[in-house]
């Protein structure tokens, strides 16, 4: 199956297909919202999508920059609400058979044969997959000869990147060793936190002030005013404390009082289905499929449609087994990227080399804005082949922590990450 993403400008209708985690898949066709006015612009791209029936995918994309100076791109924008055009019963279906060919059923995978012959196909593809994508501890030190003399800013993902992927969304904490590692780094390199989650829920998994922080995939941002250096953040508390210190930017303000009219719209359509949660994420509302029987996400899924078809002004994006129902703005986990970069007064200096970590489908935007405008390095943190536009790889959280541990070493010894 081959599948086409397509975008052009910042008023442009997108057509895209995806298939993420457990084979989740959607499809969609939407014109984009105005955009909300900020300096940043949209810019075109093109994506083709190739997935095979065994839910392995990757895609190939190509950013073409705009003139001007800051350019970023999307990929992620998709809404259940124009699926109903198309038939919403044949896309739920067309979803529900994608995710279904993930993810077999219990008696097919519990023959001992199947599930070595399985875990072989696996580890082939992932090493076909490895070459593509090398790890970046692997190639430490080619990467950081490339980074002699520049200014590294480092940017992390939470779920999946720091803290392992677990059922409860409210217990996806970090290890002390992951938080002892982040605090390290961020005493010697500007590093920011961007999350999906609200802003305050990620602080209060990682309790580091010392970072900077953008929750609701980059929506809430808690950085530094101008002549602020990295060094100096407060986290969190830059936003009491320190107000005057502190830039909070948040581009979807106004949708706030949507957003929590959809959250307890969507807590009731979603409470008499076992073990879906809808998780309020500030700017954006998350439900959870991941302790749902998977003979239920379809109901689930109707129930988000049931629910967002009423509110023309949002859209849905999809994560590890959660849809996301947020604001059609453009803004991004790219953008916050480059936000965080002008604010620093890094945005046009040549000599920065922005680091991105993270594991899941709206970092894909943020790898774009790394890779395309900085060149920069794209680390996507997966220990299956996966679509991305990240051009290294790590296996799991671990190797992140690693990663993370030598780079401090690595400043420690050249004193070179900072200039
Ligand atoms: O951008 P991130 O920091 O990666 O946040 C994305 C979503 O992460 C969380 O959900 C994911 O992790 C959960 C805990 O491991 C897991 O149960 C869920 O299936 C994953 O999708 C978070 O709960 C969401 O709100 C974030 O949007």
């Amino acid at each position: 199956m081959e599948m086409y993403v397509t975008n052009r400008t910042s008023r442009c209708s997108s057509e895209v297909i995806m298939v993420g985690e457990g084979g989740m898949s959607l499809r969609s066709k939407q014109r984009a919202a105005p955009s909300d006015g900020s300096h940043l612009q949209f810019s075109q791209y093109s994506a083709s999508v190739m997935a095979s029936s065994s839910a392995l995918y990757s895609y190939r994309s190509e950013v073409i920059p705009s003139t001007s100076p800051v350019v970023s791109a999307s990929i992620s924008v998709t809404s259940l609400r124009k699926t109903s055009q198309r038939g919403e019963h044949g896309r739920v279906s067309g979803w529900l058979e994608t995710m279904k060919a993930a993810s077999p059923p219990r008696s097919a995978r519990s023959k001992v044969g199947d599930l070595f012959r399985s875990k072989q196909l696996l580890e082939a593809q992932y090493m076909e997959w490895a070459t593509k994508h090398p790890s970046a501890l692997a190639i430490f030190d080619k990467l950081m000869e490339v980074a002699k003399g520049k200014q590294i800013v480092l940017f992390l993902d939470y779920d999946g990147t720091l803290a392992p992927i677990v059922e409860d969304p409210d217990e996806a904490y970090m290890s002390d060793a992951m938080r002892a590692a982040v605090k390290k780094v961020a005493t010697l390199i500007p590093t920011a936190i961007i999350s999906g989650r609200r802003s305050d829920k990620v602080y209060e998994f990682v309790q580091l002030p010392e970072l900077f922080y953008a929750g609701s995939h980059g929506m809430d941002i808690v950085g530094p005013a101008d002549g602020f250096t990295g060094l100096e953040a407060d986290g969190l508390r830059s936003r009491d404390e320190k107000r005057k210190e502190a830039v909070c930017y948040q581009p979807a303000s106004e949708f706030l009082p949507m957003i929590n009219e959809v959250y307890k719209a969507l807590e009731e359509h979603a409470k008499n289905i076992l073990g879906a949660k809808v998780e309020h994420n500030k700017f954006c509302a998350t439900v959870h499929f991941r302790r749902v029987e998977e003979e239920n996400w379809q109901l689930l899924a109707q129930e988000v449609q049931r629910v967002v078809k009423r509110y023309p002004n949002l859209c849905v994006t999809q994560g590890r087994k959660v849809l996301e129902i947020r604001p059609s703005i453009q803004w991004d986990k790219g953008k916050a990227v480059n936000y965080f970069l002008q604010t620093l007064d890094l945005g046009n200096c040549n000599n920065i080399l922005p680091v991105y970590i993270g594991d899941d489908r709206t970092d894909e935007d943020a790898f774009h804005v790394v890779n395309q405008k900085h060149n920069g390095y794209s680390i996507l943190v997966s220990s299956a082949p996966k679509a991305t536009s990240a051009t290294y790889s790590l296996n799991n959280p671990s190797e992140v922590m690693e990663f993370l541990l030598r780079l401090v070493k690595r400043c420690q010894t050249f004193g070179e990450a900072r200039v």
